[in-house]
């Protein structure tokens, strides 16, 4: 399996597709759609890496992370409260390549601490940041994927997403050293994925707007209209 950071540069669309069951006002996102159907979707639309949200707020459980990693060979991402070395031993146990660690509910001494023992068992760290003292403090930002999320998850992400924020904190990321930055939540339509991505974006991460569309390949077929020719 090819390393998540590895997979995403390479990719020619890199859009990491999200599996999240419920929005956060408990909205269904899947409908009548099983895990299997969204997967092999995703899949078949030439996802480079997928992420899979098993925080309770959002639907989520670690079997749905075990069910995922059964049907694919792509780099998983574990979106969760992570916040303690044991729940890193069971996401590489379940089937993640890397794990979420979100700064600003995490003292500095933690995320230290858990950016280490991440990368000690071979799980890239997809360190989530609002704030640039927050990128500025991050610790081996070249081995890890440095996100900045859009939403608020203090308001368990129930704001619309200021993608304004990530063009605002992109010379910061390109400061730190990370290969890989990413914007994170709240990217809804077509356009606004190609401007991030025009802006200097390596990845995107993607659930409610991929999971809401009426067609995932006219969603993603809008993107690459946008974006034009690429050359390789
Ligand atoms: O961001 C967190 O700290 C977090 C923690 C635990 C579970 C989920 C968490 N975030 C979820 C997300 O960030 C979004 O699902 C993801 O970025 C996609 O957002 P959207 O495209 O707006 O659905």
């Amino acid at each position: 399996m090819m390393a998540f950071i590895d997979a995403l540069v390479n990719a020619d669309r890199p859009v990491i597709m999200e599996l999240k069951r419920r929005d956060p006002n408990g909205v269904d996102l899947f409908g009548d759609r099983t895990i299997p159907q969204i997967v092999a979707e995703y899949e078949a639309s030439g996802a480079p890496c997928i992420s899979v949200v098993t925080g309770k707020w959002f639907g989520g459980t670690d079997s749905m992370l075990h069910e995922v990693a059964q049907l694919t060979n792509r780099p998983i991402l574990q979106k969760d409260f992570i916040t303690r070395k044991d729940q890193l031993a069971k996401a590489k146990q379940l089937g993640a390549s890397a794990v979420l660690l979100t700064a600003g509910l995490l003292p500095k001494s933690s995320i230290h601490n858990l950016v280490e023992a991440s990368l000690a068992i071979g799980l890239t760290p997809f360190v989530e940041v609002t704030e640039e003292a927050e990128i500025d403090a991050l610790p081996r930002a070249a081995d890890c994927v440095v996100a900045v999320n859009n939403k608020d998850i203090k308001n368990k992400e129930r704001d619309p997403g200021d993608l304004d924020r990530s063009i605002r904190l992109l010379p910061a990321l390109q400061r730190s050293g990370t290969r890989c930055p990413v914007s994170a939540s709240g990217i809804a339509q077509p356009g606004d994925a190609a401007k991030l991505l025009a802006e200097g974006y390596r990845g995107l991460l993607i659930g409610t707007g991929l999971l809401r569309t009426g067609s995932l390949a006219e969603w993603l077929a809008g993107l690459d209209e946008l974006r034009g020719p690429r050359v390789s």
